[in-house]
Formats: C-alpha cells, sequence, structure tokens
C-alpha cells in the first residue's frame, strides 16, 4: 500500500508528517498525520498510539493543538491521527456538523447513502495498521486514545480489541452513544433504525459484554458544556464497578470540552500508555 508524503516539520528531536494514500475500505483518497519520535531515525523499533479525533477534526487538530509531540518524543512512542471520515466531493454529507464529513463515528455504515465509504471502523482497526506497520518501523506494541467522538471510538475499539490494544484512554468521551441525541443520529442513519444493531459500537454495552480487561482511562472536565447530555461517563463507571473493570475515571474542576483540556492533560495519558507499551 502506497502512501505519499505530502509535508514533514521538524518537532522536538523528531518529525510531524502528513500523508495521502488511495483507502480501498473508504474508497476514497484519505489523509492522516504521524508523529515520529527521534528514537526511529536512532534504528529503534516503536510503539504505536492511534488518537481518533472529535466531531468537526481531520488529522491536522490534535497535531497542532494537544501539545502531544514533547512527551511523545521523551516516551518514544508514535502517535497516528486519521482523519474523522471518509472525504472526497462523492462523499455523501449532511448539513449538521454532527453527521456526514467530520463525522464519522468510527462504524462501519450498512445504510444508503453512507454505506459506500464510512466504514471507518474497518479502516481504523484493519487499513491504517497495516498502512502503518507496511511503511515505518513499529513494534507490534499499540495502544489507543480519542476525545469526544474519537473517545467514544478508542473504548469501544478497544473493548472489541482487547488483544489489539494494551490500553486505552479517552477525554471528554460519548460512553453511551445508544442514549445521547448525538449517538441516535449518527447511529440511525449509519446503522438503521434497529438499535440492536448499534449496540456493537456502544462502550456500555461493550463493556458489560466484557471478558478480557485492558488498562483504562478516561478524563473529563465538569465544566464541559456536553457533560449531560451527550456524555454522561458515570454511566460507563456504573458498569466498570458492577464488572470489576480497571476503568480509572478522573473528573477535572473546571475544564471544559476544547483542546485546552486535552494539552493539560496529554501526558498523563501519554505516560499512562507508556506503562503499558514497555
Ligand atoms: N459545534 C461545535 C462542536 C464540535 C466540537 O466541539 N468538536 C470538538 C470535538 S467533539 C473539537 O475537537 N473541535 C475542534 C477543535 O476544537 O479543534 C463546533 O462546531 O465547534
Amino acid at each position: 500500500m502506497s502512501i505519499n508524503e505530502i509535508s514533514a516539520n521538524r518537532s522536538f528531536g523528531g518529525w510531524h508528517k502528513q500523508f495521502t494514500h488511495t483507502s480501498s475500505v473508504l474508497n476514497c483518497e484519505m489523509r492522516f498525520a504521524v508523529y515520529l519520535p527521534p528514537q526511529m531515525e536512532q534504528g529503534k523499533n516503536v510503539p504505536v498510539l492511534y488518537w481518533l479525533s472529535g466531531l468537526t477534526c481531520t488529522d491536522e487538530n490534535f497535531m497542532q493543538k494537544a501539545g502531544a509531540h514533547r512527551m511523545a518524543a521523551e516516551l518514544g512512542m508514535m502517535i497516528v491521527a486519521p482523519d474523522t471520515s471518509p472525504r472526497g466531493d462523492d462523499v455523501a454529507d449532511d448539513e449538521g456538523y454532527d453527521l456526514g464529513k467530520g463525522a464519522g463515528f468510527y462504524v462501519n455504515a450498512t445504510q444508503e447513502p453512507w454505506a459506500k465509504h464510512y466504514q471507518m471502523y474497518d479502516y481504523v482497526t484493519r487499513e491504517l495498521p497495516q498502512i502503518i506497520e507496511g511503511n515505518f518501523s513499529v513494534n507490534n506494541k499499540k495502544a489507543i486514545l480519542g476525545h469526544s467522538m474519537g473517545g467514544h471510538g478508542a473504548l469501544m475499539i478497544a473493548l472489541r480489541n482487547p488483544d489489539m490494544f494494551v490500553s486505552a484512554s479517552a477525554f471528554s468521551p460519548i460512553v453511551n452513544p445508544m442514549n445521547c441525541p448525538w449517538g441516535k443520529k449518527a447511529f440511525t442513519a449509519y446503522l438503521g433504525s434497529d438499535e440492536q444493531e448499534w449496540q456493537q459500537y456502544d462502550s456500555c454495552f461493550l463493556l458489560e459484554q466484557a471478558e478480557k480487561q485492558i488498562p483504562m482511562l478516561v478524563s473529563q472536565g465538569d465544566a464541559d458544556q456536553f457533560l449531560t447530555e451527550q456524555l454522561k461517563p458515570e454511566t460507563l463507571q456504573a458498569v466498570a464497578r458492577k464488572k470489576n473493570y480497571p476503568l480509572i475515571l478522573e473528573i477535572h474542576q473546571g475544564y471544559d470540552h476544547s483542546y485546552y483540556f486535552i494539552a493539560s492533560f496529554i501526558e498523563q495519558h501519554l505516560k499512562f500508555h507508556a506503562e503499558h507499551l514497555a
């Protein structure tokens, strides 16, 4: 699978780079970004951290705003940030910011007009890791994290693939998309109205069923404008307590939904994953 480098910036002794490639899973041209720590230039195979962004984002938001490069350089981990949906003029879209482009919800759509391109679950779990492993000197250790819609993606993907990822974490995640307006709107459009089809993408449902446990960290600001209507992390915590699942939920006073919150706690998240990626 060939990829084309379209930008490269030196950052903390390593590189921030963007690539485009033709995705056979999404049926379109895609862009992703990576942070390559300095250890890679010294010939070391490094572990990979997959970052999934939230609504309206591209590969750029995290790389430009989270301030993650310094710690990734220190810890020697590669970061991969995919886009949040398929892209291009022939890809279906919606007027709302929370459906269509920029809002793929990391599911495999089964409904029209979405199914042809909106296969983000397969893209993130299958095609993108193959591309990374085929083009970069990485080892076989992977972890996953994300924000909001991407927090949902990270936790849901980790819960479904506990042998693929050693740890998972999220900032302000949508933990129970089946029961919040963002999730109901997207799942109805992408998956249809049969709610049984939604369960495979709902972290609360998946955690309830989980047989294998992996360490999980969730950070949430209590001044987040989406907290009570969309996010409700206590729902996931209740299931985790019942199952004795190793979920750490930290509520941070005064923090909102923005990248200022992510930037404030990204070091803690990277160190959490580094412990398990070692
Ligand atoms: N209506 C808001 C909601 C979208 C939103 O808050 N997106 C979050 C993820 S759910 C985000 O990361 N936005 C981009 C950024 O802050 O860089 C908007 O369009 O900004």
